[in-house]
């Protein structure tokens, strides 16, 4: 997959006042220029906003770019849009492919024809698809009574029956609980090692780029802001975790190992910033001897903060 200075500007019609209509021009991807290789499995982030949609929908041919040079699979996707769909698969998190009031097992079969998957393999593909992402007792529950979590396996199975060398997810994780993100994840991770299929996932959920993929693009503005390991991001954006303790009783600020701190105190309760690209265990180890604790939890940070002080950074050096 290869983007060479894209652009799309969309024209937007606006009315201010009873007859009157203005016309803006909202530049959501600018100058976006970067190759992924084969079997690689990239994350994408961003704040809302930032073009990551738009930059999907191009790379499946749903929107022609304003300007610039992109191939999929060596396929210009506005072009041939629909021998590109044949190579492959996209998840969108937020809706379904799936048809509302057919068991599950029923769209595999419509996917089966309207995309003339030769029998064999379709039952090769769905087997495995049942195996891993763990479809058997779904297969013929109507797509509705599914839950979040469960419509998701589901969707993914479905992108995936026509073995497609390429496949977006856009927020595949949004809304599910702990175990059924780590289900997802841990299909993902094995479908990218066994079949080497390259992977474009954006996501406002920094977990997943960190437990999935080796490298991570930041997209603000539609430019790319940033491309490299996600531990590399922690490092541009100096970005801290939280360590929240709850003590035995009500304290002044605790002492800490350096550079954990703490940054704020509310009755019992303290938390304690500290590098996101340390361990937790050691800050933990150290507040348990000095003081009884009742609880504790770790608290990743979010996007928007990581990004918000990566330009401060920026702005600083
Ligand atoms: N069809 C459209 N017409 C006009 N403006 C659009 C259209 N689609 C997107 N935009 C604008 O383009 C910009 C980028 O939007 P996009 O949906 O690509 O962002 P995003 O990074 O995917 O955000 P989110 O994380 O919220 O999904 C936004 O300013 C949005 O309002």
């Amino acid at each position: 997959m290869r983007l060479e200075g894209v652009e799309k500007v969309f024209d937007v019609r606006r009315r201010t006042g009873l007859f009157r209509r203005e016309r803006r021009q909202v530049r959501a991807v600018d100058g976006l220029s970067f190759t992924v290789a084969r079997g690689e499995m990239v994350g994408c982030i961003g704040p809302n906003g930032a073009g990551k949609s738009t930059t999907v929908k191009m790379l499946t041919g749903i929107l022609t770019p304003s300007g610039g040079r992109l191939r999929v699979a060596g396929i210009d996707p506005s072009r041939e849009r629909t021998r590109l769909a044949r190579r492959i698969g996209v998840v969108f998190g937020q809706r379904t492919t799936l048809w509302w009031d057919l068991p599950l097992i029923d769209s595999y079969r419509l996917v089966h024809r309207m995309y003339r998957i030769p029998d064999a393999r379709y039952r090769a593909n769905l087997d495995r698809c049942v195996d891993l992402l763990d479809l058997g007792d779904l297969l013929d529950v109507p797509v509705r009574q599914l839950s979040l979590g469960q419509r998701m396996r589901g969707d993914i199975g479905a992108a995936l029956l026509h073995d497609p060398e390429v496949l977006y997810l856009d927020e595949p994780t949004i809304g599910l609980d702990v175990v059924s993100k780590a289900k997802v994840r841990g299909f993902l991770r094995e479908l990218n090692t066994e079949r080497a299929t390259t992977v474009l996932l954006t996501t406002h959920d920094l977990q997943d780029v960190e437990q999935l993929c080796s490298r991570v693009m930041v997209i603000d503005h539609g430019r790319l802001m940033y491309d490299g390991p996600p531990a590399g991001l922690h490092e541009a954006g100096g970005s801290e975790r939280m360590l929240v303790v709850d003590l035995e009783r009500e304290l002044p600020p605790i002492d800490a190992p350096a550079p954990a701190r703490v940054v704020r105190v509310e009755g019992p309760r303290q938390w304690l910033a500290f590098p996101a690209s340390e361990s937790a265990a050691g800050l933990v180890a150290a507040v348990a001897a000095a003081h009884p604790l009742v609880d504790l939890s770790v608290r990743e940070p979010d996007i928007e903060a990581v990004i918000a002080r990566m330009y401060a950074g920026r702005a600083g050096a």
